[in-house]
């Protein structure tokens, strides 16, 4: 196989380490590529003035050659808080309601398409894989086509792809598909991704479908297939076990003082359904008041696209809605909701998660979740707590001994929320046992092993992070 070059908007930017990284892209790809090796291209998430865009930084750590772009202000304005996170993104998300249309954000998101084949293009050799993620780049494939490419191309959506009805309320749908055929091989999270984007092309009468997973366009074929994204499950467990060492997990203890911990994990995002979980948290209290003072919701919640108003919006109602919960049933000595807005590094959440009875991941759609894995990942066999999981994230279509839920039905979750904290440990541990199988079986690496075997045509050796 060729050098991998792997293009996304966002990076972990190697000389910010330290920093927790910016969500589940970053934190999955940069665990395969660590393994694997390559080159990233990617936002340095910085902007500057139109004249001031300067050469790539290009940077090595490890494995990974990394080169990274400035945007100018107008870019990131109109292509990343515009097209890709006011238009894209809700309505992959399913919310029409929120999704603001304008033909400058529009023209904004294919220029800078425009502009990362133009940073691309100077640094691909004749063998290499070209690997693109997520929704922010779905034209680069058609535009570096355009411009002679012919390495072999992927994409992958990391988020949800919806049902046609919704798909196809957005200007642009059929610029944006007939780029998507551009590319070899088009992977999603989840079957139902797959078939919502096969139902798009038969709809639109863009393509033929050969096979369950081969598409044609003219003499072009395509794949286009589910790979569920995974964890470094074995690295991430081990690093559970290791948290019971450190201060942070000491003085968390002390301060439960003997009550119950329920996490939840999750980039303050609508998508993630937080409103809906608070009252289902506030009802599960109401309902079942003998768990009043037994138990305490950490709610970790790091800002996300502030500068996007939909977020700026939900930071204010989110706070609003915990401090209101808090006020009405806390007590001297007794805080429902620990409510934090900043962000932990993984080894501190691999702590807590082990720690916690109960994991509550509820978004409304959720194109996997990795948060879900992580928990899991991180649990004691002995003692393992409870994942209550929305059916409406990708993972539930592989988390199948979790406790799901409908996030909409705030009293379901509620009871939910009280079945899983009196469940007996033998449920627990056969219920865990089936989930810890499962990602096992489809870690980080098999995902990306078999997305790239797939992309180059053949099989590849199989990549492991060294232990
Ligand atoms: O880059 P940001 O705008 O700060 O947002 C963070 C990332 O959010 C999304 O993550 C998705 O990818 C995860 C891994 O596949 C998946 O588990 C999750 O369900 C998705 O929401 C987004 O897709 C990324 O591009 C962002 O970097
Ligand atoms: O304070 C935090 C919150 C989240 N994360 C990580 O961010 C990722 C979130 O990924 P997920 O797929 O759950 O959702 P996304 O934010 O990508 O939509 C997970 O790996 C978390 O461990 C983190 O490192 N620190």
């Amino acid at each position: 196989m060729g050098r991998l070059v792997v293009v996304s908007n966002r990076v972990p930017v190697p000389d910010k380490k330290g920093t927790a990284p910016a969500g589940g892209l970053a934190v999955a790809l940069q665990s395969a590529l660590e393994a694997r090796g390559g080159l990233w291209l990617g936002w340095s998430g910085q902007s500057c003035g139109e004249d001031a865009i300067g050469p790539l930084k290009t940077l090595k750590d490890g494995n990974i050659d990394y080169a990274l772009t400035d945007l100018t202000e107008k870019d990131v304005e109109e292509y990343y808080h515009g097209f890709a996170n006011r238009v894209l993104w809700p309505i992959c998300h399913y919310r029409l309601d929120l999704a603001e249309y304008g033909r400058r954000e529009m023209a904004g998101y294919f220029r800078v398409n425009r502009f990362f084949a133009s940073r691309l293009l100077p640094l691909i050799e004749e063998d290499d894989l070209i690997w693109i993620h997520d929704y922010h780049l779905i034209p680069l494939a058609a535009e570096l086509r355009r411009q002679g490419v012919k390495n072999r191309i992927g994409f992958f959506l990391h988020i949800p792809w919806p049902a046609p009805d919704v798909f196809l309320t957005m200007p642009v749908h059929e610029e944006l598909l007939t780029s998507l055929t551009a590319y070899d091989v088009i992977g999603f999270q989840t079957v139902h991704d797959r078939e919502n984007f096969a139902d798009c092309l038969a709809r639109q009468g863009l393509s033929r479908r050969l096979g369950e997973s081969r598409f044609s366009v003219g003499e072009r074929t395509f794949t286009a297939k589910p790979y569920p994204i995974g964890i470094e499950t074995e690295a991430f467990a081990a690093l559970a076990r290791r948290a019971g060492e450190t201060t942070l997990h000491r003085r968390m203890l002390q301060s439960l003082d003997g009550k119950s911990l329920i996490i939840g994990v999750d980039r303050l995002d609508y998508s993630k359904g937080l409103t809906q979980r608070i009252d289902a948290f506030e009802t599960f209290l109401t309902r079942h008041p003998d768990n009043q003072r037994q138990v305490t919701l950490l709610q970790i919640t790091p800002k996300s696209r502030s500068e996007v108003p939909e977020y700026e919006a939900m930071q204010r109602a989110v706070a609003e809605q915990a401090g209101r919960v808090n006020g009405a049933l806390g007590t001297v000595d007794w805080v429902p909701i620990r409510y934090v807005n900043r962000s932990l590094r993984r080894p501190a959440l691999a702590g807590l998660y082990r720690m916690a009875k109960l994991a509550l991941v509820t978004p409304l759609r959720d194109g996997m979740n990795l948060v879900a894995k992580e928990y899991i990942a991180a649990q004691n066999e002995e003692d393992p707590g409870v994942l209550l999981l929305s059916r409406f994230a990708g993972a539930a279509a592989e988390l199948k001994e979790a406790v799901l839920v409908n996030p909409y039905d705030v009293e379901g979750t509620a009871d939910a929320m009280a079945r899983s904290l009196a469940m007996p440990v033998e449920e627990r541990r056969e219920r865990w046992k089936g989930l810890m199988a499962t990602l096992r079986k489809n870690d980080v690496f098999v995902w990306c092993d078999g997305f790239l075997t797939d992309l180059a045509g053949a099989t590849l050796p199989r990549i492991r992070a060294a232990s």
